[in-house]
């Protein structure tokens, strides 16, 4: 088997008292879609923040194709093709939904407006709001769109980097049941074009259909990881979440 795309060795990060990630190993392989689930405040957020140099670990190793990642840091880490969303999706209200894109292909704020963007930057952003969805709101203020919309746009607009791997930390928590599906639809479809995808969801249908494997998480550590199906039945892991 060739090095995972991303791998945790040991990684450990302490708040006080509280160990939120506590010898914490496994890899993500190129072309999956690996899901991370656990119980609330099993771990799974500080261990994105650690992956993605949010916060520093107090013990491991982070690889990337291979490679250890000393010091994490988001903006190193998108050049390489490291991207990830946040629970809260993350969007420039005051620019409009284009400009949210356009930013996100490293566009300095002063030449976001009109032809001085880059034409490339330009159409590719106007590609990924039609793929979207997104088109007819272009022009609009990203303050004006729904909670699901602006994650929508906080996802398309880390693919203007074209991402090897996206972290999503619970893309669908807090959408409608239609936007569940437009969500889960677009990661199939980025997932198709070779894009290696690790979600934090907690929508275990959609984790169920979506993501192989699975890692879960309790207690900052990992408690099982594999297929679906064999981690749905892990005694481990029902005792997890039903607190046992
Ligand atoms: N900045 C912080 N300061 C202190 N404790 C923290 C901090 N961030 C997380 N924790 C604690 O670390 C543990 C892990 O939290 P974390 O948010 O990573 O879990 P989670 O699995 O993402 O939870 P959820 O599913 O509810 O989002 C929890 O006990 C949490 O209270």
């Amino acid at each position: 088997m060739t090095a995972p795309l991303l791998e945790v060795r040991g990684l450990g990060k302490r708040f006080g008292g509280v160990a939120a990630v506590d010898g914490c190993s496994f890899g993500v392989q190129r072309g999956t879609v690996t899901g991370l689930i656990g119980p609330n405040g099993s771990g799974k957020t500080t261990l994105f923040n650690l992956v993605t140099g949010y916060l520093r670990a107090d013990a491991g190793q982070i690889l990337l194709d291979g490679r250890r990642i000393a010091r994490p840091d988001p903006a190193r880490l998108y050049r390489r093709g490291l991207c990830r969303t946040f629970q809260q999706p993350r969007v420039f209200p005051d620019l409009t939904v284009l400009e949210n894109l356009l930013i996100a292909s490293g566009h300095r704020w002063p030449a976001l407006a009109g032809p001085r963007a880059r034409a490339g930057d330009r159409a590719a952003g106007e590609a990924l709001l039609a793929e979207f969805g997104l088109a007819a709101l272009a022009a609009d203020p990203a303050e004006e769109l729904s909670y699901g919309q602006r994650k929508l746009l906080e996802f398309a607009a880390l693919l203007m980097s074209a991402p090897a791997l996206v972290l999503l930390d619970e893309p669908t928590a807090g959408v409608n049941p239609t936007m569940v599906r437009t969500m889960e639809r677009h990661i199939r479809a980025r997932h198709a074009t070779g894009t290696t995808f690790l979600v934090v969801e907690h929508d275990m249908g959609l984790v169920m259909r979506l993501c192989d494997p699975v890692v879960v998480m309790d207690g900052g550590r990992v408690i099982a990881q594999g297929p679906p199906g064999s981690v749905q039945t892990d005694p481990r892991v029902l005792d997890a979440y039903l607190g046992g």
